[in-house]
This record gives C-alpha cells, structure tokens and sequence, in this order.
C-alpha cells in the first residue's frame, strides 16, 4: 500500500483526509499523486513532493490505491478500467455495485467520513468487499484513524444513513449553535462574546460526551431532576418538540443520500 492516488483530490473532503495523514507519514508526499479538473489544487503547500496531475489515467498507473472522492454526479466523465485494482470511495450514494459495474474493480472499501478529519475528528464508518484484502483492510482503518475514528461496518446499507448522521459533520450541530448565538445577541450580549460562549460551550459539551460513560439521555435526565434553570429550559425545547425537528432532518437529509447527492 505504497502509492495513492485521489481521483478529485483538490476537493473539500480530500484535503481535510489527507493534510492529517501526510502529517502522520501514513502516506509520504512522493507517493501521493492528487487529480482535479482544473488543475487547481491547494492546501498542500506544506508537502511539496506531492504529484498534482488533471489525467486520471497517470494517476491510475502511479497508484496501489485508488481513492474516488468526486462529486457523484461527476463520475459520469470518469472513464477508467480498475479491473483488478483496490478502491476505496468516500463518495456519497454511490454503492460498491455501481463502482464495480462503472469501473470493474470488485477490491472497494466504501467509507463515509465527514469534514471534521481536517481536526482529526471524523466519525468514518467504512464498509468492504469480500474480495478486499488483510493488507488493503488495514491500510483503510490506518488511513481513515488518522483523521478521526474509523469504525469497520459489515452493512453497507447503513453508509446511507450514516452520510445523514454523521457526514454531515459539524452542520447540524452548526445549526443550534447559530440559534444559541443569535438568541444571546438578542438579550443583549456583544456579537463577539455570544461567539466566543457557544463556541466554547459546544468544545466543553462535546469534550464530556465523548469522555464520560453517562449517555446524552443520562446528562438530559440529571438536569432535569436538577429542577433548576437549565431544566425550564429543556422542559420549554421538550414542548417545542425539538426531536421532532432533528427526525425529520436526519430523514430529509437520509432520503436523499438513498436517492443519490451531489
Ligand atoms: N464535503 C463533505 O463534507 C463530505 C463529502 N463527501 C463526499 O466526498 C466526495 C467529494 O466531496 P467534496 O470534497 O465536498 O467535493 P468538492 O466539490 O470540494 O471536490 C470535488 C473534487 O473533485 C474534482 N473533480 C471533479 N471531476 C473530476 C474528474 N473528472 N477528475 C478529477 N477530479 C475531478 C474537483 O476538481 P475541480 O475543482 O478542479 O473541478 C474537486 O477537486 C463527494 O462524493 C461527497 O459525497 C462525503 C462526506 C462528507
Ligand atoms: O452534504 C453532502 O452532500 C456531503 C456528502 C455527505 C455529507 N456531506
């Protein structure tokens, strides 16, 4: 698993995968070969070994892996023969079927990362062909570890729900941040500060779910039997049925991953 090769390579998700294996020597630079349309690829700056090319076919014969992470509506102008070759693809909606039937390659680890890998913070769950091999199936979870949590999965069916739970990143909870933000500037507290304390609030939040064995139900539930502030507030979101909001996202946001994004 020497070489690799990232077919759309400039784009959003690519960089924020690569920069934090690049920094942990997962990949070194020469053996990196990144692909886009126009040739403008940035973001790499500090890895000036990296081979930036727009002909997927010299990256195809540069390459031990290939990595698709294009757009799907893209993959139409995309034509390769991988017959033989390890793929993986981070790309949403596209099933390891199409990619076979596209391309011919059976070896495919299909996986679902989110932006927060530029952090090291992905939650990546990734799925794998019978065909993929020991070595090709470690070389995943080491590369995908790097930019956060890799978690092997046997389904890969639930990839759609995950690219609506978790590949949405940091969006959903972006948007009760900006609500908290926008409610604080309205009772007054300086556009700067508001940041600042939501900001910190969800760093704080996040840091004790992710470390204490106490489910968001539980931590939900203490504070309700608190019988204090914080519980007229919850009790308030509980009656505006704030779940309700958050299913019907997660369900909108799931159709359309099973429909096919772009
Ligand atoms: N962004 C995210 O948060 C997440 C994205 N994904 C998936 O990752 C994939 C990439 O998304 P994202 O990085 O956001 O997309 P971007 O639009 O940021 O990047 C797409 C990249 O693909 C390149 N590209 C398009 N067509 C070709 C081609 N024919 N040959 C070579 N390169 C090509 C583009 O080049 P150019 O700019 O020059 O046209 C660009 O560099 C998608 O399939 C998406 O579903 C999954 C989880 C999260
Ligand atoms: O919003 C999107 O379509 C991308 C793909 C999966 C998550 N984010």
């Amino acid at each position: 698993m020497t070489h690799i090769g990232v077919i759309g390579g400039g784009g959003w998700l690519a960089g924020a995968l690569l920069r934090p294996v690049l920094a942990d020597r997962i990949v070194k630079p020469a053996d990196l070969v990144l692909s886009s349309r126009s040739g403008n690829i940035s973001g790499f700056e500090a890895w000036p070994g990296v081979h930036m090319t727009t002909d997927n076919s010299i990256l195809v014969d540069a390459s031990d892996v290939i990595v698709f992470s294009v757009r799907p509506s893209d993959l139409d102008e995309i034509d390769l023969d991988l017959r033989g070759r390890f793929v993986i693809s981070v790309m949403a909606s596209v099933s390891v079927d199409e990619i076979t039937d596209r391309f011919g390659a059976r070896r495919i680890v299909r996986a679902m990362p989110n932006a927060c890998a530029e952090q090291r913070q992905s939650f990546t769950p990734w799925f794998a062909t019978d065909d993929v091999r020991k070595s090709e199936a470690e070389f995943a979870q080491s590369f995908f570890s790097a930019s956060g949590r890799a978690h092997f999965i046997t389904n890969e069916h639930e990839l759609d729900y995950f690219t609506a739970l978790t590949g949405s990143g940091a969006a959903f909870p972006a948007l009760v941040a900006d609500a908290m933000i926008r409610h604080a500037i309205e009772a007054g507290i300086d556009p700067e500060t508001a940041d600042l304390a939501v900001r910190q609030l969800f760093l704080g939040a996040a840091t004790q779910m992710a470390s204490i064995s106490d489910t968001p139900a539980d931590i939900v539930e203490l504070f309700m039997e608190y019988r204090g502030t914080t519980a007229a507030g919850l009790s308030a979101m509980i009656d505006a049925d704030l779940a309700h909001a958050v299913f019907m996202g997660l369900t909108a946001a799931r159709r359309r991953a099973m429909q096919g994004a772009d």
